[in-house]
C-alpha cells in the first residue's frame, strides 16, 4: 500500500509543477494565485502524504461495504485537511485534491485486494466503479439536505444551493468521468507519443478543462466565465492542444490571460493529478 500512497504523492507534486498551467500555480508563477506559490503546495504535499497511505491501506484491509469505506477515511480526510492548514499557514492549495486523492488510494486499495495475485486485471474502469459505489447518493445527502445559514456555508455548498452544481462530489459520486473519458485518453494519446512530462500534463489539464464543472471558477466569477473556460480549453484542444506548437503557444498565452483575470481552474488541476495517478497506478 506504500505504493499506492507514494503514487498519490508523485500525482500531487506532478501535477503542481508542470508549466505552464494556466491560472494555476507552477513551477514558473502562481499564475491567478496571491496566496500561495509552488513552494506552498510542496509544503501542503507533504503534509498529505500520510494520510493517502492510511486511505490506501484501509481500502485494501477493509471487508465491508464500499460506502462503508468512505465513512471509515472521512476522519483521516478531515485530519489531513486541518494538517494542510497547519502547513500552509491556512491557504487552502488543496482541499479539493485530498478529497478525490484520498477515496481514489481507498478504492485502489480494495481493489487491489480484490484481484490480489492478478495484478493485470487493476484497470482504471474497476477503480473508477468502486469510487463511484463509495459515493453512491453523496450530494444529495452532503448538499441536498444540508440546513445551515449562508454564511456557514462552503464554496460548493453554496454554488449548489445557488446554481445546483455538485462540485468535486458530483464528480466522485458519477465515478469521475471527466477523468475516464477526457483525461485518461489524451494522458494516453500524448505519453504514448512520447511527449515530454510538461506536455503530457498540459494536454491532459485542457482535455479536462473542456468538460469540468469546476467551482473554482465559479466561486471567484460566475457561471459564465466556466462556459468560457470550457469554450477556451476546447479551441486549444482543436488546434491539436498541447502536441502542437499553435496549441502549446495557445496555452502560454491563456497562462497570461487568466493569471491577470484570477482565472484558476484548481478542479481541473485535481482531476489532472487523478488522471496522472490512475495511469501510473495501472500501467
Ligand atoms: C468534500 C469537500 C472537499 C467539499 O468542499 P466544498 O464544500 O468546498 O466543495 P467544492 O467547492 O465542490 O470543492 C472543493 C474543492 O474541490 C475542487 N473542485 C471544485 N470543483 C471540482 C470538480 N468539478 N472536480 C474536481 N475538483 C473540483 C476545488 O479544489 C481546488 O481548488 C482549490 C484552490 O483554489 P482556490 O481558488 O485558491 O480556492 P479558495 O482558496 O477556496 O478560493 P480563494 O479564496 O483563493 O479565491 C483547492 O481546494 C483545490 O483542491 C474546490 O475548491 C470538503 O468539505 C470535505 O469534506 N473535506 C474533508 C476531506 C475528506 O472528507 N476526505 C475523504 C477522503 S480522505
Ligand atoms: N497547481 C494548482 N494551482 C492552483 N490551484 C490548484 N489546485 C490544485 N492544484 C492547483
Amino acid at each position: 500500500m506504500r505504493y499506492i500512497g507514494s503514487k498519490a504523492v508523485e500525482a500531487m507534486l506532478m501535477e503542481a509543477v508542470c508549466a505552464p498551467a494556466p491560472g494555476l500555480v507552477d513551477r514558473y508563477n502562481s499564475g491567478a494565485h496571491t496566496d500561495m506559490d509552488i513552494f506552498t503546495f510542496m509544503r501542503s504535499t507533504a503534509a498529505l502524504g500520510p494520510a493517502m497511505y492510511s486511505c490506501a491501506a484501509c481500502g485494501y484491509m477493509h471487508e465491508d461495504s464500499p460506502s462503508a469505506l468512505l465513512r471509515r477515511i472521512r476522519p483521516i480526510g478531515r485530519q489531513a485537511e486541518t494538517d494542510m492548514f497547519v502547513a500552509t499557514d491556512g491557504v487552502n492549495t488543496q482541499k479539493g485534491l485530498l478529497f478525490v486523492m484520498g477515496i481514489l488510494c481507498a478504492a485502489t486499495g480494495a481493489v487491489y485486494h480484490q484481484v490480489y495475485g492478478y495484478e493485470k486485471a487493476i484497470t482504471a474502469e474497476k477503480i473508477l466503479a468502486y469510487v463511484k459505489e463509495m459515493c453512491r447518493n453523496l450530494v444529495a445527502e452532503e448538499l441536498g439536505a444540508m440546513q445551515i445559514d449562508e454564511g456557514a456555508m462552503t464554496a460548493g455548498q453554496r454554488l449548489f444551493k445557488q446554481y445546483g452544481i455538485r462540485g468535486i462530489r458530483g464528480e466522485v459520486e458519477d465515478g469521475l468521468p471527466a477523468v475516464l473519458y477526457a483525461g485518461l485518453p489524451a494522458y494516453e494519446e500524448a505519453k504514448q507519443a512520447g511527449f515530454s512530462n510538461d506536455v503530457v500534463l498540459l494536454h491532459t489539464l485542457l482535455a479536462l478543462m473542456t468538460v469540468v464543472e469546476d467551482t473554482t471558477i465559479v466561486h471567484r466569477h460566475n457561471l459564465t466565465f466556466l462556459r468560457d473556460v470550457q469554450a477556451d480549453a476546447q479551441r486549444i484542444m482543436s488546434l491539436g492542444g498541447a502536441l502542437t506548437e499553435e496549441g502549446f503557444q495557445a496555452i502560454v498565452d491563456l497562462d497570461a490571460n487568466y493569471s491577470s483575470r484570477r482565472i484558476s481552474p484548481g478542479g481541473s488541476a485535481d482531476l489532472l493529478a487523478v488522471t496522472h495517478f490512475l495511469y501510473e497506478v495501472t500501467a
